[in-house]
């Protein structure tokens, strides 16, 4: 028999029963208990005694109702009920009411609302965390069925929410902060979404180029005006910094595995779909990292949503991404297969209009910094024998042994500990990057324990997905550490950085990568702050929710980790760093970097060479590395790809060393590098002044402004 997860709800609890009934001859017969006919699959399977007791769950929901805050409590309560599928939603329910509906009781006498008035409205504020989850309170049965909201009622909420999302006024001031490039193209796809004729585009930049700085001013313009602008990206993390960001994966209802499926599993009639269909503008962020079938299913989809041929079904579409940062992750995949699952491999990738931003607005107070970036990011800089890249020492702590090396790379990223209990907020701009999960693991230990505060531990209960197994490994289980699953040993302290590992609810901000400040540490609970993005400030309980192993885990043996889904993160992998602009940035080469563009995304996080710092641990046949060299992994087949469409798509953008004398119709977007003082010239009074300028392959030339101009 198939095994079916718990979230998948009455799935599940009819396996669970044709696992324990002996020769079921219908439906009936397995919803029927001791003559007693029952509604659902899970209250039959709650009277044969065959769920375990919702003791835990109560005490999740009893230790957080102590915060008094209602609207968070919701949150949970839906939650409890997606994730740990307790065995009885309706006592549950019963048991909380007056909690869960404290707020709206409160008011009471200012909304003028019945008690039978209050209820709805609670019942609507979870049933709508529950679609958010995919999921509709019609699925847990503790209140009637006529309960549920009509589809019309739905499908309105839905639109209206998109269109009423808050702008916030910083983001609207930012297309009059646009750089010539962000300007062109801000301009050229509000255009395609007003003339209606729909268009697909790439935006392609290198890390720094301020291509979210420019997402957010289009989706306040188009939001502020009332259209619906989607945003979503590959990575949770990408998604938590645009507002109202979601997962491409989530949004869209991409498969996860697409040897069970190719389409996205939306249907024509959902709210989702209709959304998709009024948007005006639809943006993917990082679409370099997502896996070309993907974006061939978000294709396929809006073909048929919109009943159109066209590429992207006529939608206007604005993908965004660097194909020098990280590619699609591919579990052991060789370079021609990662290059193969890129997206400028699909034959969509020669319809998208090219635009192209080159001037790095972080390190823009740093150019010598950015044009090494560059250089690093393309595989421009000079290798040696080994194949390897020469750091400047300036930014390589030089390594004595490690531990003390360590702790001075620590001790530049977080150089006091005790502040950042007092303003959390200024730490959690500051990171050490590293590109394995285990150096990260190993970083964060050590910060938990140094970080001010008393430490709490929680165990995980590790559990075979075969419970024949379960005496047999229980202590090996508890000693893996699977990519995307909680430690079975979380140690935590108020005030400590951390990243959430689920999309427990996209839509409130709680996306796989979303970071957070833990506030509160109770035995059942977290209550924890969000800190980037659209939610920042909004203070959410975290319960503990069983995780099931990732399906190609090494260790091979499928189990479930009941666990806080969050991970410790004053260390994060380059990979989820991916996106973010970091205040100051550590970069711990315990091993060399494994993957193309790693070494790029980890330096370009950083604003200035002043602010990186990168620990280099020498190979284990050389005491003491005298040198800063470490390698650089760069596919340099990637930009061929890229280029060679590119080049014929884009009517007139050409870098300096292309553009001829007399061509016609072609430019070519310099800055000025450098501006010299104004000089006098040797033996005339002639005055003049000295202007090198770069373009965006960093090709430099340079002129001199004499007298007559200056
Ligand atoms: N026109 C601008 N004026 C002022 N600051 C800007 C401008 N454009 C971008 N920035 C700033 O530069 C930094 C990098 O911008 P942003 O994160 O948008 O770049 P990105 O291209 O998305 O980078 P990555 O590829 O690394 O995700 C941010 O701090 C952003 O606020």
């Amino acid at each position: 028999m198939v095994t079916v997860s718990p979230k998948e709800g009455e799935r599940y609890y009819l396996r669970l029963l044709l696992t324990h009934i002996p020769g079921p001859t219908s439906f009936e017969d397995l919803l029927t208990v001791n003559e007693q006919r029952f509604d659902s699959f899970r209250e039959a399977a709650l009277a044969l005694g065959l769920l375990q007791s919702d003791a835990y769950i109560e005490d999740t929901l009893q230790e957080a109702v102590a915060f008094q805050m209602p609207s968070s409590l919701r949150l949970l309560f839906a939650t409890l009920l997606v994730y740990c599928s307790p065995a009885d939603p309706r006592s549950l329910w019963e048991t909380f009411e007056p909690q869960l509906s404290a707020d709206y009781n409160h008011h009471q006498p200012s909304h003028g609302l019945s008690p039978p008035e209050i209820r709805r409205e609670v019942l609507q504020d979870i049933n709508n965390s529950f679609e958010q989850m995919g999921k509709s309170i019609a699925d847990f049965h503790f209140v009637p069925d006529n309960f549920k909201r009509g589809y019309a009622e739905r499908l309105t909420k839905e639109i209206e929410s998109e269109k009423t999302l808050a702008v916030a006024p910083e983001d609207l001031l930012l297309s009059q902060k646009l750089n010539f490039e962000q300007k062109h193209a801000y301009d050229t796809i509000l255009n395609a979404c007003f003339s209606l004729e729909g268009q697909a585009f790439f935006v392609d930049g290198p890390g720094g180029t301020g291509k979210t700085f420019l997402y957010r001013a289009l989706l306040a313009t188009l939001r502020s005006q009332n259209h619906v602008a989607l945003a979503v990206a590959t990575s949770g993390i990408a998604a938590s910094i645009l507002p109202g960001g979601r997962t491409a994966h989530s949004r869209f209802k991409i498969p996860l595995d697409f040897s069970k499926t190719k389409s996205c599993q939306l249907s024509k009639q959902s709210s989702a779909a209709k959304l998709l269909s009024e948007s005006a503008l639809i943006l993917w962020d990082e679409a370099s990292m997502a896996k070309r079938e993907t974006i061939e299913a978000f294709d396929e989809l809006l073909k048929d949503l919109m009943d159109s041929d066209l590429p992207f079904g006529g939608k206007v579409v604005v993908f965004g991404g660097d194909f020098r940062q990280t590619l699609p992750v591919i579990e052991q995949a060789t370079k021609e297969v990662l290059i193969e699952s890129t997206f400028p491999v699909s034959p969509l990738w020669s319809k998208l209009h090219k635009i192209k931003l080159t001037e790095n607005m972080r390190a823009m107070f740093d150019p010598g910094f950015s044009r090494f970036l560059l250089s690093v990011g393309e595989g421009r800089e000079p290798v040696d024998a080994q194949g390897e890249i020469t750091l400047s020492p300036n930014i390589v702590i030089p390594y004595l042994d490690k531990e003390d090396s360590l702790n001075r790379l620590i001790e530049s990223v977080f150089p006091d500990l005790n502040l950042y209990t007092q303003d959390p907020y200024s730490l959690i701009n500051r990171c050490i990057l590293a590109p394995k999960n285990s150096s990260v693991d190993e970083l964060n230990e050590i910060m938990i324990r140094r970080f001010p505060g008393s430490l709490q531990t929680y165990i995980s209960s590790d559990k075979t997905v075969d419970q024949r197994h379960q005496s047999d490994y229980e202590d090996f289980l508890n000693s893996q550490n699977p990519k995307g699953l909680p430690p079975h040993k979380l140690l935590l302290k108020e005030n400590c950085p951390l990243m959430l590992l689920r999309n427990l609810n996209p839509a409130e901000g709680l996306c796989n990568g979303t970071r957070l400040i833990c506030r509160d540490l109770g035995q059942h609970t977290i209550s924890a702050e969000i800190v980037f993005g659209h939610h920042r400030g909004k203070r959410v309980f975290i319960p503990r929710i069983p995780l099931q192993s990732p399906d190609n885990d090494k260790n091979g043996i499928p189990f479930v980790r009941t666990q806080f889904p969050v991970r410790l993160c004053f260390a994060l992998t380059i990979n989820k760093s991916q996106g973010q602009t970091l205040d100051y940035v550590g970069i711990y080469l315990r091993e060399p970097v494994f993957s193309h563009g790693q070494l790029y995304v980890a330096l370009s996080r950083a604003t200035t060479a002043a602010k990186v710092k990168i620990l280099l641990v020498p190979g284990t046949f050389d005491g003491t590395k005298v040198d800063c060299k470490t390698r650089n992994i760069v596919f340099p087949e990637i930009f061929r790809l890229t280029n060679h469409l590119c080049v014929y798509r884009m009517a007139n953008l050409l870098p300096m060393r292309d553009v001829m004398p007399h061509m016609k119709n072609w430019s070519c977007i310099i800055t000025v590098q450098e501006k010299q003082q104004v000089t006098n010239s040797l033996g005339t009074p002639t005055r003049k002044q000295k202007f090198v300028f770069c373009d965006s392959e960093v090709s430099q030339t340079w002129c001199s402004v004499l007298d007559v101009i200056i």
